[in-house]
């Protein structure tokens, strides 16, 4: 396919995604308009990641973006990687939140996002695969108001391990959506995606983070009270009932007990009649013992084997979760940003 490049409509770490037109597209093979994910070679295996894990997800879930292919280019002297994926006109869920000055979506409209986001989720955990980076930044929204996931270049195998060369310990994603078991025990599994899901729910919902945390101040804070004690993301007073039960599902501590994307897809505040607001009457009938009972995931609890670090780093022989965040807070700080991914402690 020969294409040109449009304009530019985001930036990432690791890439800038822009508008894409194809030149020759006699038999319509791609739509009129593409976003094309570009990197150069700082950026390349990250966009090898997303492609290969887009490959073996396939085009048939219409939770998440359609790759539509990939090409080489020379711009400016230098070897571009991209990837063309469909175009998403109204920007991620993110830059959409930032236009309406800090309110939240309408409930109905969060429920029926955080249905497609499961079954999207659904399909990256039964294809074997956790997505490791999931946030309003890396939700679409498209014309028709679609909603879907997007962005896998930290996406991984469940159970495969990333360590770094000299035994440091890499944090993915962003803080405020990392779950204590990512903070504690550097595990990023299908749980953590969950965990996560329950923090872009919060947001949608009421406009700001899951977790409060005053500006500038350092984000390891914020990790040790994600990781350590008892403390939970702020689960919104004015969602309704089921809203909050279903968040209190994504927010279990222990990632064995928290429900999976199969399990929530069953919830009451994704599966009921998407047009009622008001729901506050509806008995919820789904206990968590009830569930445990008869799993209804392809990922029985005891068989789903969590990634962890096997570098010999200290962390292994570390007994206690304010051990581990107690060592990540003593390593060299990083800038501590909301919205951007990788953090490497050492
Ligand atoms: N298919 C798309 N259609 C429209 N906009 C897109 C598309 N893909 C990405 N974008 C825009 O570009 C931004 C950056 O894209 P993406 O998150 O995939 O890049 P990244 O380099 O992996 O960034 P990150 O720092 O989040 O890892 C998104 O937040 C979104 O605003």
């Amino acid at each position: 396919m020969e294409w040109v490049r449009g304009e530019t409509i985001g930036h990432g770490t690791f890439s800038t995604v822009s508008l894409a037109t194809p030149t020759n597209n006699a038999y319509g093979a791609f739509p009129q308009v593409m976003a094309v994910k570009s990197a150069d070679s700082h950026g390349a295996a990250s966009l090898a990641n997303e492609k290969w894990v887009l490959d073996i997800l396939g085009n048939d879930c219409d939770g998440l973006v359609r790759c539509l292919g990939e090409d080489r280019t020379v711009e400016n002297g230098e070897e571009m990687h991209n990837l063309f994926l469909e175009y998403a006109s109204r920007g991620s869920l993110a830059s959409h939140l930032k236009k309406l000055n800090g309110e939240g979506l309408p409930e109905s409209t969060v429920r029926r996002h955080t249905g497609s986001v499961l079954r999207g989720l659904r399909h990256i955990h039964a294809k074997g695969f956790a997505h490791c980076d999931l946030k309003l930044g890396n939700i679409l929204l498209f014309g028709d108001g679609a909603v879907k996931i997007a962005d896998f270049g930290l996406a991984k195998r469940a159970g495969e391990v990333t360590a770094l060369m000299d035994g440091g310990v890499q944090i993915r994603g962003t803080p405020l959506y990392m779950a204590p078991e990512s903070v504690n025990d550097n595990e990023y599994g299908s749980e953590a995606d969950v965990w996560a899901l329950g923090c872009a729910v919060v947001e949608m919902f009421s406009g700001k983070t899951a977790w409060s945390f005053k500006e500038g101040s350092h984000f390891m804070s914020l990790l040790i009270r994600i990781g350590v004690g008892d403390e939970l993301p702020r689960i919104p007073e004015d969602l309704s009932e089921q809203g909050r039960d279903f968040l209190s599902k994504c927010f279990v501590k222990d990632p064995k007990k928290r429900w999976t994307a199969e399990m929530l897809l069953n919830h009451p505040f994704v599966a009921v009649d998407l047009d009622q607001d008001d729901l506050e009457g509806v008995d919820i009938q789904l206990k968590t013992e009830e569930v445990f009972a008869s799993p209804r995931c392809p990922f029985e609890f005891s068989s789903w084997v969590s990634a962890s670090c096997d570098s010999g780093t200290q962390y292994h022989t570390l007994e206690a979760p304010e051990e581990r965040v107690a060592t990540l807070a003593a390593g060299s700080i990083p800038d501590w940003s909301v919205t951007n991914n990788w953090v490497i402690v050492r």
